[in-house]
């Protein structure tokens, strides 16, 4: 069977790599990674441990939101609300909802007061259900978001509020989670040994994502299927090592930002998700490559300029899907006054796919190491795939920086700040 994703890189100059010179540290991290019982790798696994009747709950839950509700209110924030929105947005059509679906919409991770206020106007005539997702419970946005959401719901729907909430959160220790149970909302778990960007194949993002007309098994197989083909240590057969493996190098070269790029605008989330993935798990101790984004061809008429002949700090990631299925055809004009004929019964994609190979052809002669990530098609089962990819070409690229995946320390200085201002400013007030 062919490979589902492949990644390779276009200029070999850069790196004259053999990447079986990683091989003895990629196989320690790997072996590392297979034994940490007490580290939260539950996500290593989780795909192929996933149970039916896990599923199903699931699924019964989104039915009934589907069947009650015109509209699921999804409140969180990093990896509490980026992966359901990458995966929603890779597999909607573009102007209306998915057919199995209902809107799916996310609010709590911003502090915008007019966000806050058109939504609840937005959802003065639908019916909707909530979806509070926060692995500790106390996040500040996401709380205060659920607060307001709370309100509006018990005077919408007074005692019915309470089975319009659903809480998703980690079964310990957790306020949202004692709130849930002091209020009789329903829950879902987080598992503990899972953290927040690694969750989306647990109810964080199978919930929302199934309510917007998804197929959760698919995306759950392509998952599986990546789990089992990444298991292998050697890094000539693990893509998701490979790709680690050439990041690493091109950092160890001195390039500090990582450009991930796509041409399908559908995937302008998933590069959200995959910049806290990276960002979060390896930019510590003063170490790490910068994860930044561009969507093309939008970008090559804002960033391109800077990529061909800027600072060379950066190299590409293109993120290429194969096989898009919607398109559309260029018309023939008998009055060629737009000189495009010579383009006429072409698809839009396949002058897409051809300004992908011209763009990665100028940059790399403009001394942009490139990588490509190609993947067979974007449906379900492949950006399930590509999910696992990630995230386990995440953990093994932190391990080769030697920092640890699974902690995020700096992001609490902020939180601390943004605290003791408004303790400060109450108190003036
Ligand atoms: O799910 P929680 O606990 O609300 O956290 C949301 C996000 O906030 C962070 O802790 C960063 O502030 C992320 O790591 C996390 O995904």
């Amino acid at each position: 069977m062919a490979q589902l994703l492949l990644t390779t890189i276009i200029n070999e100059r850069f790196l004259n790599l053999d990447v079986s010179q990683y091989a003895s540290s990629v196989s320690a991290i790997h072996q590392h990674l297979e034994d940490a019982e007490n580290e939260p790798i539950g996500w290593l696994n989780g795909p192929l441990t996933m149970d039916e009747e896990y599923i199903n709950s699931l699924l019964m839950v989104s039915d009934e939101i589907k069947k009650r509700a015109d509209v699921l209110v999804v409140i969180g924030v990093g990896g509490s609300y980026l992966g359901a929105k990458a995966v929603q947005e890779a597999l909607s059509p573009y102007f209306k909802h998915h057919e199995n679906g209902i809107d799916v919409v996310y609010v709590g991770f911003n502090l915008s007061g007019a966000y806050m206020n058109q939504l609840i106007e937005s959802l003065h005539d639908k019916d909707f259900y909530i979806n509070v997702i926060s692995k500790s419970g106390s996040t500040m946005e996401s709380s205060l978001a659920f607060r307001v959401l709370r309100q509006y719901s018990e005077e919408r729907y007074k005692e019915g509020a309470k089975n319009r909430i659903i809480v998703t959160t980690d079964p310990e220790k957790s306020l949202l989670k004692e709130i849930a149970d002091n209020q009789g909302y329903r829950k879902f778990d987080i598992p503990t040994n899972i953290g927040g960007r690694y969750s989306l194949l647990t109810s964080v993002g199978l919930l929302p994502i199934s309510v917007a007309g998804i197929n959760i098994y698919e995306l759950i197989e392509g998952a599986k299927k990546a789990a089992i083909d990444l298991k292998d240590r050697s890094p000539e057969k693990n893509e998701a090592y490979r790709y680690a493996i050439i990041r690493h190098a091109l950092y160890a070269q001195g390039y500090r930002i990582e450009l991930l790029a796509s041409f399908e605008p559908a995937l302008s989330y998933i590069h959200e998700w995959w910049k806290q993935l990276f960002g979060e798990s390896e930019g510590k101790n003063k170490k790490g490559l910068f994860p930044a984004s561009v969507n093309y061809s939008t970008d090559l008429h804002s960033l391109g300029q800077f990529v061909q002949d800027g600072s060379p700090l950066l190299f590409e990631t293109f993120l290429h899907f194969k096989e898009v299925t919607d398109d559309y055809y260029i018309p023939y004009k008998t009055i060629n006054d737009d000189y495009l004929n010579f383009i006429s019964n072409r698809t839009f994609n396949e002058i897409n796919s051809i300004s992908k190979q011209g763009t990665v052809l100028a940059h790399a002669e403009g001394g942009v190491p490139i990588i490509q990530i190609e993947v067979e098609r974007l449906d379900a089962f492949h950006v399930g795939y590509l999910i696992y990819f990630f995230m386990k070409a995440c953990a093994m690229s932190a391990y080769l920086l030697d920092v640890y995946p699974f902690d995020q320390p700096g992001v609490e200085a902020y939180k601390k700040k943004i605290t003791q201002l408004l303790i400060e400013e109450s108190i003036a007030h």
